[in-house]
């Protein structure tokens, strides 16, 4: 596939990844094969272990398929590039160094000027409301303004695309809907490309365009499904609730538990 207007940034064909512990006959990943379209804000949805960050980082570069085709842009992914930043659960902030000089230091690869830099860093800083806290160091902030710092970091790097492991699970309900709403509204206004990766229902269903629903042993894409309501959406909607049965039945959660039977 050459790189034109038409193609997808992200393009996954046929992947399938073992590793070297892995057993032959039942690789982490089996026959993924999945396109992402600029703009878009997929999900991959699954319980632990079926793979999910395996993907994203086949996607960043960080690994290589095992079998298959990885391409970002109609280019073979062999090592990550500038197009994409990932944002971890863990925030990955350097406590030594300020908030202000955190999100600088996501812009040093780039050809800027320390001015341009510094001014960047601080209309994303304003993004996302921190502002007034540019001097002040990770260990005084909540996980809430931790994470709001790693995404003003991402954004301001301008990447095509950003990669999130479960970015907001170690957050409290109240920080995780805010950031959500925060992350979505930037989305809208940078028009950035995201893959999320949860295992959230809700949030996927809240914040994705499409959705990917995987099984674990080998991790298989089992459904692809596209949330065709408006954004911003509203989690008690009867629409919202289609969209959780569906998952539901998906992941066959809806399915009476078997009472073991006793012999008294
Ligand atoms: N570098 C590696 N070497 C060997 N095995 C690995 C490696 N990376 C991942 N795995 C294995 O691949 C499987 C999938 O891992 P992965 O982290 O992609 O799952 P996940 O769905 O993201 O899980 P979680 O939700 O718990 O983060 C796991 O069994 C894991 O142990």
């Amino acid at each position: 596939m050459s790189s034109n207007t038409t193609s997808p940034l992200v393009y996954l064909h046929n992947v399938n990844k073992s590793f070297p512990a892995t057993k032959e006959e039942t690789p982490v990943l089996k026959n993924i094969s999945m396109q992402v379209n600029k703009g878009e804000f997929i999900s991959i949805l699954g319980q632990s272990g079926c793979g999910k960050s395996t993907i994203l980082n086949l996607i960043g570069g960080f690994e290589t398929p095992s079998t298959g085709e990885v391409k970002i842009k109609g280019e073979k992914v062999e090592k990550p590039g500038r197009h994409c930043v990932m944002l971890f659960q863990e925030y990955g902030l350097f406590p030594w160094r300020s908030v202000l000089k955190n999100v600088e230091l996501g812009l040093e690869p780039l050809d800027l000027q320390p001015e341009e830099r510094r001014n960047r860093s601080l209309e994303y800083l304003k993004l996302v409301g921190l502002e007034h806290n540019t001097h002040q160091f990770p260990s005084e902030l909540s996980g809430g303004m931790k994470q709001r710092v790693a995404i003003a970091r991402a954004l301001a790097m301008k990447p095509e695309l950003i990669l999130m492991d479960e970015p907001f699970a170690a957050l409290d309900t109240f920080n995780r809907y805010y950031l959500q709403n925060e992350l979505l509204r930037l989305q809208e206004k940078e028009g950035t490309t995201i893959v999320l990766v949860t295992h959230d229902i809700d949030e996927a269903i809240y914040l994705s365009d499409r959705l990917f629903v995987m099984k674990p042993s080998p991790g298989m894409i089992s459904k692809e499904m596209t949330i065709q309501t408006s954004k911003p959406r509203d989690r008690s909607h009867s629409d919202f609730q289609h969209y959780r049965k569906k998952i539901f039945e998906e992941f066959q959660f809806n399915q009476p538990i078997h009472q073991p039977e006793f012999n008294i």
